[in-house]
């Protein structure tokens, strides 16, 4: 069990005093997914810090499993952070160590025998998935397979509590849900606590089942995922849901198209400045005589000209693909082709 009580984190700066987290009560239960939500500067990641005393309240109480985490012996701190590990946006590996190596780190930093850690890394890159890379060097991996080893390292030392800050933030969406997969695996299998702090809905969505909104230090809204997304009560909670609801709706659309027509393409058109976006879709159009599907657009103007996007869908047809995108770079569009957005 993990409590907060009245946890107040200020920090001292030559403009002031900044109150990165406000009065914030929280109970997560054991083997919970609890996530937290806000927008930048909201407090989570001053708050997730807290749990395994990388920050220290400056008032209230941090509790997990029992223990005061403000008030431990450095000592006692690092023993107790080798049951809170944590996962980072940017991973956090060692760059001149292998796969393994970098698993095998907090193990031999808690003075495990080496036929133990041999033991230990093998069986946890089998469970992340990393099998037939373990001699590999970090920068030899994906974004997704650098996370699965940031996993594995935070499970060598059997944590009860895994934090996870922003850890898909730097992954696209097909690695995030598989990331978020895993996630819930190793939470099922090993009845592991996890809280996750995150600016994207869908992660919550995807594998929370309880969530904390922040803003301005504070907690605006919490409860069961499934509740606040019903029944979202305050200004912040509603446009995350929304923005979510949207990007999944897009997400159906364009699976829709690909299903449908699957010679045809999905285009992304960056406008960015000057190019007005009807008259050069209008062109495209005329020009080749097809019919140019618009998916979604954003597309605002500003005092020096347009900018935003717009997702089309190409039929198949007797014309060139390369020459319309040249077309269109030319007039000033970037494109992307067969966007998964
Ligand atoms: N070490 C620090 N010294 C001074 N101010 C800090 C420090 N750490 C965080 N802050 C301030 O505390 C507030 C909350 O920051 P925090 O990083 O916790 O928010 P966040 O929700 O995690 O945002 P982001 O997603 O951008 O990281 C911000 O105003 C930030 O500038």
């Amino acid at each position: 069990m993990i409590e907060l009580n009245k946890v107040v984190k200020t920090f001292k700066t030559k403009k002031g005093d900044i109150t990165a987290v406000d009065h914030v009560d929280l109970k997560i239960d054991k083997g919970s997914i609890y996530g937290v939500i806000g927008f930048s500067g909201a407090g989570k990641s001053t708050l997730i810090r807290m749990f395994n005393g990388l920050e220290t309240p400056t008032e209230g109480e941090v509790i997990v499993d029992s223990a005061n985490i403000g008030k431990l012996s450095k000592q006692d701190l690092r023993l107790k952070r080798q049951k809170v590990s944590m996962i980072f946006q940017h991973f956090n590996l060692l760059w001149s160590r292998t796969v393994k190596d970098n698993i095998a780190f907090p193990l031999e930093i808690a003075g495990v025998s080496k036929s133990e850690i041999n033991e230990k890394t093998k069986a946890l890159i089998k469970r992340v998935g990393l099998e037939g890379r373990e001699n590999a060097y970090p920068s030899q991996l994906s974004g997704g397979q650098k996370q699965r080893v940031g996993i594995a390292r935070a499970l060598a030392n059997d944590p009860h509590v895994l934090l996870c800050d922003e850890a898909t933030s730097a992954l696209d969406p097909q690695t995030t849900d598989e990331i978020l997969d895993l996630l819930v695996d190793i939470n099922k299998e090993l009845n592991l606590t996890i809280i996750l702090i995150t600016h994207e809905m869908h992660v919550i969505r995807k594998i929370c089942d309880h969530v904390a909104v922040m803003e301005n230090g504070k907690f605006v809204e919490e409860g069961e995922v499934i509740n606040v997304f019903n029944d979202p009560q305050t200004y912040v909670t509603q446009r995350f849901v929304k923005d979510d609801l949207k990007a999944d709706d897009l997400q159906r659309t364009l699976e829709d198209f690909r299903k449908e027509q699957p010679n045809g393409e999905i285009w992304k058109l960056n406008f960015v400045g000057g190019t007005s976006s009807e008259p050069v879709l209008a062109k495209i159009i005329k020009t080749y005589n097809i019919d140019i599907n618009v998916i979604e657009g954003d597309v605002k103007l500003t005092q020096n000209g347009t900018f935003g996007h717009m997702i089309v869908h190409l039929p198949q047809g007797d014309y060139s693909k390369d020459q319309i995108k040249k077309e269109l770079n030319d007039l000033g569009v970037k494109v992307e082709v067969n966007v998964s957005e």
